[in-house]
């Protein structure tokens, strides 16, 4: 990042046609800019800090540029906790460019993305996983990633990782302690007391490296694909799931060809639906080739949903299905079961097993929670317990970790310089991933992805 002590300027909106627009300035120069280009309509002396005022900002020979709203938030207590000033004028293009070239004139220069947050960061307002957590915010499309990236701004995350770091450092300070009386071994009960405070560390971390997967899937969303012998149902329960009348459906197998993908939201997770044509062979080249594309997509999906028709004996072809997608997630989805001969011998499959009627959506939501349950696993049932979503977090965790698995297999055994220095990598990797010790190509790789005016 460039010069932190510049003044920067930058919309915090999205600069097109809306409704309105709000411009943010932070450094010393905020206050001199309202000063300069902002006329209030009631004239006060001075404008009071979190004050909303209405007003005018005019140009340097007093022309007005537009009528908006000015607030001025005094240092500490703003979002950078620098000066701030923020304009609400209208959302045109034209509006919030000449407002940024009177800023110009002063001096102020444009932020870079993340600079914003970087800034609130780097004078110890936030640490770095609340500011990726802003990050995530922004780009949270599903109800379950707005939850977590909140969470994970108002510091969930992080006070778990420093009670780590907490618990690191006094086992950090009990073993320099030893290493000042050198005639003296570590008696056992300390041994003991030691080992057994860094397993508890160790194994939450393990707990929370788990969370990951499930971080990724309320973060970035999964694909679920349905799969199934023709006629099975497999576009009925697409449309069903989805309450939208997306795939075609008729009683002729062979109807769905092509993939037919679509975006929702189940139980709050970011959902990517996959309707496929029926598996079968088959001598029509198009067929054949949205079977292949089906087939493709399969191995990619985070659950299968293997629909059976349930009106109808199973046959060996369905048996070979199942034999294909054995080591993946599936769930096998017992369709019609409005019709009589609804299949009740499921011997042949040990994994989840929804009963259901896609035509009358009886059963349905028992389908949606079985979802919800493979994806989130155990972790947001019990919401207490912090997860992780970023890969950064992850890997960096599991470095931490393996120091800390050092230490604690070493305990007793080798010299306490040793051990000191398998708690110390521990420590550094944890304040890694908070922000306490850091590099720039780190920063650089964390704040970049950030968009403009964050
Ligand atoms: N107009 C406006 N709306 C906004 C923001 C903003 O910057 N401006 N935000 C920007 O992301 C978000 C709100 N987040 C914010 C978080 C902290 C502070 C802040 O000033 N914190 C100080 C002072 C608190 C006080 O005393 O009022 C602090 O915590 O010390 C401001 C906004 C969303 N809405
Ligand atoms: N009674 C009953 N009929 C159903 C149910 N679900 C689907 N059907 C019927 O089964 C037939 C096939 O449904 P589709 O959803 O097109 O089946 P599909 O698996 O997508 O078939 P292909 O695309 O050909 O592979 C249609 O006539 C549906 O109305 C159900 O729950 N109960
Ligand atoms: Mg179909």
């Amino acid at each position: 990042m460039i010069n932190d002590d510049d003044t920067i300027i930058a919309p915090a909106t999205a600069v097109n046609e809306s409704g309105l627009a709000v411009i943010r300035i932070s450094g010393k120069s905020a206050l001199l800019f309202l000063n300069k280009f902002f006329r209030p309509a009631v004239r006060s002396k001075e404008m009071k800090s979190h004050q909303l005022y209405l007003g005018h900002i005019v140009d340097h020979d007093q022309s007005v540029v537009d009528e908006v709203m000015a607030v001025y938030m005094a240092s500490p207590h703003s979002y950078t906790t620098e000066s701030v000033a923020e304009v609400h004028c209208h959302g045109s293009r034209q509006v919030v460019r000449r407002i940024i070239d009177l800023a110009g004139l002063l001096g102020i220069r444009i932020a870079q993305p993340g600079e914003f947050t970087y800034r609130a960061y780097l004078n110890g307002r936030i640490d770095l996983v609340q500011a990726e957590a802003v990050s995530r915010l922004i780009q949270s499309t599903s109800e379950l990633s707005r939850k977590s990236a909140l969470q994970q701004l108002e510091g969930h995350l992080s006070r778990e990782l420093y009670r780590y770091a907490h618990t690191i450092k006094q086992l950090l300070v009990q073993i320099e302690a030893w290493i000042d009386f050198p005639e003296e071994d570590l008696p056992e009960e300390s041994i003991g007391k030691i080992s057994l405070s860094a397993i508890g560390i160790y194994d939450a971390m393990v707990n929370l490296m788990a969370s990951y997967r499930t971080g990724q899937h309320v973060h970035e969303g999964a694909i679920v694909a349905l799969a199934g012998l023709p006629n099975a149902g497999k576009s009925s329960l697409m449309n069903a799931l989805l309450k939208q009348d997306r795939s075609i459906v008729s009683d002729i197998p062979g109807t769905t060809r092509d993939l037919i993908e679509q975006s929702t939201q189940i139980s709050g997770i970011k959902v990517r639906l996959v309707d496929t044509a029926g598996l079968r062979h088959s001598d029509d080249f198009i067929e054949q080739e949205g079977v292949r594309r089906a087939r493709n997509i399969l191995t990619t999906a985070d659950i299968i949903l293997l629909i059976m028709d349930g009106s109808v004996p199973v046959s060996d072809l369905f048996i070979d299905l199942l034999a294909e997608f054995s080591g993946l997630q599936v769930v096998l989805v017992i369709n019609k079961s409005d019709l009589c001969l609804v299949q009740d011998d499921v011997h042949f499959f040990s994994g989840p097993i929804v009963r259901l009627s896609a035509k009358y959506g009886e059963g349905l939501q028992d389908l949606v929670d079985m979802i919800s349950s493979l994806l989130l696993q155990d972790h947001l049932s019990s919401s207490e317990s912090p997860y992780i979503t970023e890969r950064r977090h992850y890997e960096t965790l599991l470095t931490a970790s393996q120091h800390l698995n050092s230490f604690i297999k070493n305990v007793g055994l080798v010299d306490l310089d040793l051990l000191s220095i398998d708690l110390r990598a521990a420590l550094d990797s944890l304040g890694q991933i908070t922000g306490v010790i850091t590099t720039d190509d780190l920063l650089n790789d964390v704040f970049s992805s950030f968009c403009i005016g964050k």
